[in-house]
């Protein structure tokens, strides 16, 4: 089966031909990587390749639930090569975001509805924050009785994440901060819509809305920003605060600078392997490097063509990262 091309580029080269002419493999992990707790098959192997011809290999992924050490820790029990310097995830990029873009204030905490990926990247950074999986937040609150709704004006920003534990308690919170505290910053993890699970998709963070509208706090000719509309966490507070979040994960240009920071190559040799238009995609057509879609995550066909088809268009398409292993020894 060879690599079928989208109409963005000329022919199409073999699998052999695509991995050379890159250096760099920047790969998301939920619907590429792995679906759920359950490996795509045969791309350990194609990893394993790929370090043995000395690509350069980092990972890039919206979901917030885990610290880069502990996606290390997921990398070394699938016996995966990984170090943590090569895992960026959205919890880093939004303690980064807070720690070295806001100058997050000490005397200040951020509330955080999301779990303790969040929490400990906040704490590596030195961040004060409350909520997450505090389990006084996690006790639902009885209709009527609001006692436990009081206003924190020590709390400078509500960041949200992934959280099974979402409940009204969490959303009244998140409300009064927003709602009282002047400049109270309202920041997402991410945005995507939709969560691959080894049993189909789950809902993700918020769903993306394309407006392909540049970011208002970036060159509008590089970065093309969208919008999170209505969607599952994050939405309802933008829904009931009127407020746009600041999204941190891909597509956003946030999660770019903190690689960059830390890694250098060359775009022309760099390439997004993702399962997400809206996010990976999008991703790698803002940082200005290749993009190749699979379609073993959260992209239906329909999206590629027909009344469906999506403005956000890969460079390459494959049905799976694991197809290259054919090129394995
Ligand atoms: O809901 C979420 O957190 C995201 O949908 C999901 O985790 C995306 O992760 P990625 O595909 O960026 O690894
Ligand atoms: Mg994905």
């Amino acid at each position: 089966m060879t690599a079928k091309i989208a109409q963005r580029r000329s022919e199409a080269p073999g699998y052999a031909a695509l991995l050379d002419r890159f250096d760099t493999f920047l790969f998301d992990l939920d619907g590429v990587i792995w679906t759920g707790l359950v490996l795509v098959p045969g791309v350990a192997d194609v990893l394993t390749m790929l370090r043995s011809k000395g690509k350069n290999i980092l990972f890039v992924t919206n979901n917030s639930s885990k610290s880069r050490e502990t996606y290390k820790k997921a990398f070394d029990g699938f016996g995966i090569q990984a170090s943590v310097d090569e895992i960026f995830g959205s919890a880093y990029a939004s303690a980064i975001y807070l720690s070295q873009i806001l100058n997050f204030p000490v005397d200040k905490k951020v509330y955080v509805i999301g779990t303790k990926g969040i929490e400990d990247e906040l704490k590596s950074v030195g961040i004060n924050f409350t909520g997450g999986s505090d389990p006084e937040d996690r006790i639902l609150m009885p209709s009527g009785d609001h006692s436990s709704i009081n206003n924190d004006p020590s709390i400078g920003a509500v960041l949200c994440g992934g959280d099974h534990y979402i409940n009204y308690k969490k959303y009244a919170k998140a409300h009064t901060y927003i709602m009282n505290n002047s400049g109270c910053k309202f920041l997402i993890t991410n945005g995507d819509g939709s969560y691959p699970d080894s049993r189909g998709t789950l809902p993700g963070k918020s769903f993306l809305r394309r407006s392909l509208a540049a970011e208002p706090s970036v060159d509008h000719t590089t970065w093309h920003a969208v919008e999170p509309a209505c969607g599952a966490i994050s939405a309802p507070i933008s829904l009931y605060t009127g407020r746009t979040p600041t999204i941190i994960g891909k597509p956003s240009h946030y999660m770019m600078d903190c690689i960059l920071a830390a890694h250098d190559f060359d775009p022309a040799r760099t390439i997004m392997v993702g399962d997400n238009l809206d996010t990976d995609i999008l991703f790698g057509i803002n940082s200005g490097i290749a993009t190749l879609l699979v379609m073993t995550g959260v992209t239906d066909e329909s999206l590629l063509s027909g009344e469906n088809k999506s403005d956000i268009v890969p460079d390459y398409i494959v049905q799976s990262m694991g197809d290259f292993a054919v090129l394995a020894d």
